[in-house]
């Protein structure tokens, strides 16, 4: 058994400096510090990272700083950007740097230079972008292809999803994206009951070609296609495949001059800079597209220069650990307050917690400290009439990201303005809260008798002290959304390094896959469970099995 972190000296002085937090309050932090903005706030690549409204002071981010150095941050940091096999457990680099990377360095993985291949695809993603984007790519009966529907699920689906969303304003070439998941036959056939085979592309995106929900998705597509065009030859003008798996895309039917090709040193949720990032190309055009990932690139460059007391993916991976190790926090929200980012929450609930939901280190050894909190959230104004009462009122630590918009994409009228004073409104009234005496004063003036007040006073208290980042930009754009994306990656990477963990692989999502399919044959009616079941599982079976 090797040492775990949590007996090292820097994690000890951590624990040591935990104690003197107890019973603070954040708002007295402001209170006794008026420049603690310029203190704790940090800007790169259109990014403001403001996380003053944490419990840390000097000494604090001194001790963190402490634990990244202990635990050879820098290191790591050149490890992962020159290819190393940082996930050990598959033998995989994880160089998702490489797809966006803007300059002209050479990048090796096991030897060999990848960027002549990565600007390759590249390449060949324009020529596809651009033809069917001019009507040169057509359907089987010759019209243009007016709607796109990817298939794929996880890291195949959430990124291009999150961001052709996000997106949506900048959405050239008048293509209707389309994306299909859920192996719920529900999700296919309400998405395919829209749309004419005629002008229909399909994008079948799987890592491994193998995925059960992704494939029995893309052959169900492909039999209503067939359904309509009456000719297997017609498959190659309306499926695409993404993928590192060339034979499984060929067994599916797929001519491989139809695949785009990525690698396994692109690990699936870091994979939406690569060619599964096809449908947001479609959707924005192939320049758009290289804007996103130069703004993700701006990211990198600055998370491997930077000092490390001004480098927000350092600062904000440092704060997760503080918050979810020392202070106890088991969950975090995101709260967007841009409404272009509505699919954001999901998408990082996969990055992180797919990442650093783990509970043993790269030995192997079982932690005994908290790693990866739970990541949920929503669009702010929605979350607010509907969860926020539990932030504000409830029994958790909630640390939260708060992600504000200067400026809306649409502008319209007084519509900012308000998003921003309830942004704001938030930020302020989950840290300050409103304390017994404050409450009073308030319910007075608004004329409640004080029979009314005494009655009301607890429920009408607000504790606060919930800490907050918030990371502010002007408008969201290819690049500020690139660099943002990227901003959340890196900061996994550097928890991960702080826990020992191993961000890359993900053995827990496996045995629910090989359990279904143990499981499968008696649900078709094809044979008996082959598993040990419980009694529950097998009544269930028994009432579900045709
Ligand atoms: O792209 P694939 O190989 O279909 O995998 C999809 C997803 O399944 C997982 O392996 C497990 O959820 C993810 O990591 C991945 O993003």
């Amino acid at each position: 058994m090797s040492i775990l972190v949590s007996n090292t000296p820097a994690w000890q002085a951590l624990q040591q400096h935990q104690k003197q937090w107890t019973g603070v309050s954040l708002r007295h932090l402001f209170d006794a510090d008026s420049s603690r903005f310029s203190t704790y706030s940090v800007e790169n690549s259109g990014l403001l990272l403001d996380y003053s409204r944490n419990y840390l002071n000097a000494e604090t981010r001194t001790l963190l700083l402490a634990l990244a150095e202990q635990m050879q941050l820098s290191d790591w940091i050149k490890r992962l950007y020159q290819g190393d096999e940082v996930n050990h457990t598959e033998h995989r680099a994880a160089l998702h740097m490489a797809l966006r990377h803007r300059g002209n360095a050479v990048i090796r993985v096991n030897g060999k230079d990848v960027m002549p291949e990565v600007q390759s695809v590249l390449q060949r993603m324009k020529q596809f972008v651009t033809a069917v984007h001019q009507g040169e790519w057509r359907g089987f009966t010759g019209k243009r292809i007016e709607s796109v529907v990817n298939i794929g699920i996880g890291g195949s689906d959430l990124g291009p999803v999150m961001v052709t969303r996000a997106l949506k304003a900048y959405h050239i070439g008048g293509l209707r994206i389309h994306f299909v998941s859920n192996v719920d036959s529900t999700h296919l056939m309400e998405t395919i009951a829209e749309l004419n085979p005629e002008t229909t592309l399909f994008i079948i995106a799987s890592k491994t070609f193998s995925t059960q929900e992704t494939m029995l998705n893309a052959n169900s597509a492909r039999d209503w296609f067939l359904s309509h065009a009456q000719n297997p030859a017609a498959v190659a003008q309306h499926f695409v495949a993404i993928s590192t798996a060339k034979e499984r895309v060929s067994a599916f039917g797929i001519d491989t001059k139809n695949m785009f090709e990525f690698w396994d040193w692109v690990g699936g949720r870091f994979s939406l800079w690569s060619a599964i990032g096809l449908p947001i190309a479609l959707a924005i055009g192939m320049e758009q597209f290289e804007e996103f990932l130069h703004g993700a690139y701006l990211m990198d460059e600055h998370f491997y220069h930077a000092p490390f007391d001004e480098n927000l993916p350092v600062l904000l991976g440092l704060i997760g650990v503080w918050n979810s190790s020392f202070l106890g926090a088991a969950t975090q929200v995101i709260l967007p307050y841009d409404f272009a980012l509505e699919h954001l929450p999901a998408y990082l609930q996969q990055l992180k917690m797919e990442s650093l939901g783990k509970r043993v280190t790269r030995h192997g050894d079982v932690v005994d400290y908290a790693t990866c909190p739970i990541i949920w959230g929503a669009a702010g104004n929605n979350g607010q009439h509907a969860f926020y009462q539990l932030l504000h009122q409830g029994t958790h630590l909630i640390p939260a990201d708060f992600i504000i918009a200067a400026h809306s994409q649409r502008p319209l009228g007084t519509h900012q303005a308000a998003t921003l004073s309830n942004a704001l409104a938030q930020i302020l009234a989950l840290m300050h809260g409103r304390n017994a005496e404050e409450t009073q004063t308030a319910l007075r003036a608004s004329g409640l008798s004080e029979q009314e007040i005494v009655q009301q006073l607890s429920h009408r208290t607000f504790p606060g002290n919930q800490p907050s980042n918030t990371l502010l930009y002007q408008r969201l754009s290819p690049a500020i959304l690139g660099a943002l994306i990227a901003l959340y990656e890196h900061k996994v990477f550097v928890q991960s390094v702080c826990w020992d963990l191993n961000p890359f692989d993900q053995w827990g999502v496996e045995l629910g896959k090989q359990v279904a399919n143990g499981l499968l044959p008696a649900l078709l009616g094809q044979g008996q469970v082959t598993l040990p079941i419980d009694g529950s599982t097998q009544a269930l079976l028994q009432r579900l099995a045709r």
